[in-house]
């Protein structure tokens, strides 16, 4: 990375760009959008069972956590099959692990969802 001055219309256009990269995210990858309905769905049943601000941080770093990792995994996906097309052995295991970071970060933000959520849920059907 060559070094450049700093100036605010640059790093304007950096977050411009960002933008850019999640909007082509969310409209070309089917991933995306279940993952979009997912939060989205986490949040509404998060507003209607009143979560916790403690609560609240855990939901938001998973959710995160989770989109993350499948915009890490969609860049690398998008390079492999760039600079190798054609199947290879080696491209198979770059992309099953890039993979596994996704399902890493969706068991641990299932896990810390049901932990919130199921309680509050059986309160709900149990105690009206
Ligand atoms: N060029 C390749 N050579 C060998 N195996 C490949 C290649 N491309 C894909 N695969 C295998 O197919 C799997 C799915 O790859 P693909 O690029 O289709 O991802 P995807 O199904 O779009 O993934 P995601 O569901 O994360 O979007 C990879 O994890 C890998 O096992």
């Amino acid at each position: 990375m060559k070094p450049t001055k700093f100036s605010i219309h640059s790093r304007m256009q950096s977050f411009k760009y960002a933008f850019q990269g999640l909007i082509t995210f969310f409209q070309k990858e089917h991933n995306a959008k279940i993952h979009l309905f997912c939060a989205l769905l986490t949040v509404i049943v998060g507003i209607i069972t009143q979560l916790s601000p403690l609560e609240w941080i855990v939901i938001s770093f998973s959710i995160s956590s989770v989109i993350t990792t499948e915009l890490i995994n969609t860049s690398i996906e998008g390079i492999a099959d760039f600079i190798s097309p054609e199947r290879n052995q080696a491209i198979k295991q770059i992309k099953d692990i890039a993979a596994a970071a996704v399902l890493i970060t969706a068991i641990s933000s299932a896990i810390a969802g049901g932990i919130i959520f199921i309680p509050k849920i059986l309160e709900a059907i149990f105690l009206p």
